[in-house]
């Protein structure tokens, strides 16, 4: 119900005239002390003595450090003015005798008494809006859990400075601003939600951060939208341990980045690393001139390539084995044996005389740096046998001396004086020549020493383990069959013929390189937030785990949409075993935000029929639109002919994002030429493209996952979708991006799951 005739419509209008007036105070403050900031920088630069200045130098440090923050700060307060807050909830702590009312918005703001004027919705109190029904209450503040009374939950809405309306929410009213921020129309980019944030979405944004989150989200349910505000907030809660710098955002394609850009600056995390773990890899492994990547595995098991059922079968099991704990093993198995080559036959010795013993170097590489990537061991233990050599020398030489003092000595004494004398200066000279070869040989010794240690890098490793079926049989742990081995080694050799990798060859070689040789980037990121984590394998995982020394993960996936499962994990739980060492918070989003009642419906009866991953099916909000069309020809020129009437209809309507998606790469193609004979031209997508400008696009059914249009047209015209798990679900994610319309057209008997 609209309350504009509500008995506090008054006092709403007051308070957010005194709100905004307060903000123009604020604002006029901190202008003035950045005048008399500037003043003062202005007035330090007159009297700057170069020799001794000191204080002016503090003085510009301090004043410069003040306009800079003082900036932001006006900038964030200005920004807000036009929409100061969205809520207002009346709490009273049961410590106090009455309730007081927190207006909350997207910036805290006090005045000089700390009297709230605005409350942060990332604050601890905020989480009553998102979380707390009317009654009593209880929120996790900084000293302990808060009890209380939650009296009123009262949402605004709020434009360009004006009250536009407000609705107060009890247990029995709908959320009406969620229901206006559906109803909008998709642009190409996500937006933040901060003002319906749902309950079961609070829990995850707010969930402990010294624990790995996974996060089992259904299509549409916010766990992208969801995984940027947990940013927001933990930097907010957390800000004197991290910046926004030390997240990492890892989403499956460019596309996807750029359709998660213009949430960031909002949320205030643009400064996070975003990238796909390709990207993340190459990086790191400095690998970009030599090899590029190939991976059209999914378009080779979908297209028709003439392939087998046990061709494909192969292919599947190739993918599963590179991304399992097994290969893993396997690798572990193959840098202990690289480790146990590095390891010295013998001691280091100089004329005779022990530098370093077999056993001391065998400690110090096994044990005392046994932190450290193998080939940077060697590099230390080089560092310790040069200090030690030139230690040794000085040592050595005296040793010679005394030696041979005593041995011309006993020469001189000889009976035969003439006899005594020659064997005297043959013994200086022996010695002399000895005292030589140790200066000498101290300097080179060590690097003579070293080169027995083969550094070859990491890739040369991993090409020579590929493609040696003998290797990967010694060391694969349990019995790996022969015919898979060379089939393995096989497809291995005919990649690197031609300068490839496949995406599964990134996590070994990323492991590798960090156990042999360490990486010359330095890492910042501390936590990690991995958006489509259902198409990771555990190894990917757990190289990322490992690369990145932190157990700091948010994984938001949904297993429904696991549409490279052959390759990836099959449930969270054995994330968790393997991965977290059991430590992990696991939680669930079941509501989907992102579609009608009607779409929803229609496409978890997909999932009904072929899916078995015992994840429960997406509940959409209560939002109803039109009934999903689906139109059945027999002929093609029929279909296109109709598919181009309503693309143009809905091209002239509000909707700003029409996909039309094609199984697969080759089906959208084939439709881009039937649409040009009807005269309409529409860009395809492949997802690596850097940016989507709203529109109308053709794009393959699996470069659609994470993104989001006003209306999807389904189209089949060549490929089938038959009964399988792979199909159903290529099928249920792209009828899931549609936010309003949903059409199907198809050639009859082509979508088995709608005969
Ligand atoms: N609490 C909310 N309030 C308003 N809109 C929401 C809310 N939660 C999610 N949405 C909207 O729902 C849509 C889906 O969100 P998002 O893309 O984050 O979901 P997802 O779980 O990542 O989807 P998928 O797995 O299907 O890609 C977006 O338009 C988002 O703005």
């Amino acid at each position: 119900m609209s309350e504009l005739n509500h008995p506090d419509y008054n006092e709403e209008l007051d308070h957010l005239e005194r709100t905004k007036s307060y903000m123009d105070h604020f604002i006029n403050e901190i202008s003035n002390k950045q005048q008399h900031s500037a003043g003062q920088i202005k007035e330090a630069y007159e009297i700057l003595d170069f020799l001794d200045s000191s204080q002016s130098y503090i003085t510009i440090l301090v004043n410069a450090r003040y306009l800079d923050h003082s900036t932001e700060t006006v900038d964030k307060v200005k920004r807000a003015k036009s929409s100061p807050y969205f809520s207002r909830i009346d709490f009273r702590d049961h410590r106090d005798e009455e309730p007081k009312s927190y207006y909350i918005g997207k910036l805290s703001l006090f005045k000089e008494d700390n009297e709230p004027v605005i409350i942060d919705w990332r604050s601890p109190i905020a989480s009553l809006y998102y979380e707390g029904r009317l009654g009593e209450v209880s929120y996790k503040a900084y000293e302990g859990e808060i009890t209380g009374e939650l009296s009123l939950k009262r949402q605004y809405t709020i434009e360009n400075e004006e009250l536009q309306d407000f609705f107060d929410v009890d247990i029995t009213t709908t959320d009406e601003l969620l229901q206006a921020s559906l109803r909008g129309s998709a642009d190409n980019k996500l937006k933040d939600i901060v003002s319906t944030i749902q309950a079961e979405q609070n829990q995850v944004i707010r969930a402990d951060l010294n624990k790995p989150l996974i996060v089992q989200g259904t299509a549409g349910s916010g766990k992208t939208t969801i995984a940027l505000h947990r940013i927001a907030y933990l930097i907010y809660t957390y800000e004197k341990s991290f910046n926004p710098e030390n997240f990492m955002i890892i989403a499956p394609n460019k596309l996807f980045l750029d359709y998660i850009s213009n949430v960031l600056p909002d949320l205030g995390v643009e400064e996070a690393k975003q990238t796909t773990f390709t990207s993340f890899c190459f990086e790191l492994l400095e690998i970009k001139e030599q090899l590029t990547l190939q991976d059209y595995k999914l378009s080779t098991l979908l297209e028709n390539y003439g392939l087998t059922n046990s061709e494909k079968d192969l292919i599947k099991w190739r993918a599963t084995f590179k991304g399992s704990m097994t290969f893993k093993k396997l690798i572990d198995n193959y840098i202990c044996q690289i480790e146990q080559d590095l390891l010295p036959k013998e001691g280091i010795e100089l004329e005779g005389y022990s530098i370093m013993s077999k056993d001391e170097i065998t400690t110090a590489f096994m044990k005392d740096y046994s932190y450290l990537p193998l080939f940077q061991r060697i590099d230390h233990i080089k560092k310790k046998l040069s200090t030690r050599a030139k230690q040794q020398k000085s040592l050595i030489i005296q040793s010679i001396q005394s030696e041979y003092e005593q041995k011309i000595d006993q020469a001189r004494k000889s009976e035969n004086q003439e006899l005594g004398r020659k064997n005297a200066v043959a013994l200086m000279e022996e010695r002399d020549q000895k005292i030589a070869r140790v200066k000498q040989g101290a300097g080179k010794i060590v690097s003579k020493y070293t080169k027995q240690f083969s550094k070859k890098n990491y890739l040369t490793h991993y090409k020579n383990l590929m493609k040696t079926p003998s290797l990967l049989k010694k060391f694969c742990p349990g019995n790996i069959d022969e015919e898979k081995v060379n089939y393995l080694s096989k497809t291995a050799k005919t990649l690197f013929k031609h300068k490839q990798l496949e995406l599964e060859d990134l996590a070994p070689l990323l492991y590798i390189k960090a156990n042999l040789e360490g990486f010359s980037t330095e890492i910042e990121s501390t936590n990690v937030i991995i958006d489509e984590a259902q198409d990771f394998s555990l190894f990917q995982l757990h190289t990322l785990k490992y690369v990145l020394n932190t157990k700091n993960f948010t994984l938001l996936g949904d297993l429904s949409q696991g549409i490279h499962a052959y390759r990836s994990i099959k449930d969270w739980e054995t994330v968790n075993n393997h991965i977290f060492d059991k430590e992990a918070t696991s939680l669930s989003l079941q509501q989907s935000y992102r579609t009608t009642v009607e779409i929803m419906n229609l496409a978890n009866q997909i999932l009904e029929q072929s899916v078995n991953d015992n994840v429960p099916l997406a509940r959409p909000v209560v939002r109803h639109g039109k009934k999903p069309e689906n139109n059945v020809y027999t002929q093609i020129p029929d279909l296109i002919q109709d598919l181009a009437e309503t693309i143009t209809k809905l091209q002239s309507s509000n909707y700003n994002s029409i996909a039309i998606i094609g199984k697969t790469m080759n089906e959208c193609e084939t439709i881009k030429q039937n649409l040009q004979q009807q005269r309409i031209d529409l860009p395809v997508l492949t997802g690596s493209e850097e940016d989507y400008q709203a529109g109308a696009v053709i794009i393959p059914s699996y470069a659609t996952k994470g993104l989001e249009f006003d209306t999807a047209l389904i189209v089949n015209l060549e490929e089938e979708y038959q009964k399988n798990e792979l199909d159903a679900k290529l099928l249920y994610v792209s009828m899931t991006r549609a936010m309003h319309e949903l059409y199907i057209f198809n050639i009859l008997g082509k979508i088995e799951f709608l005969n």
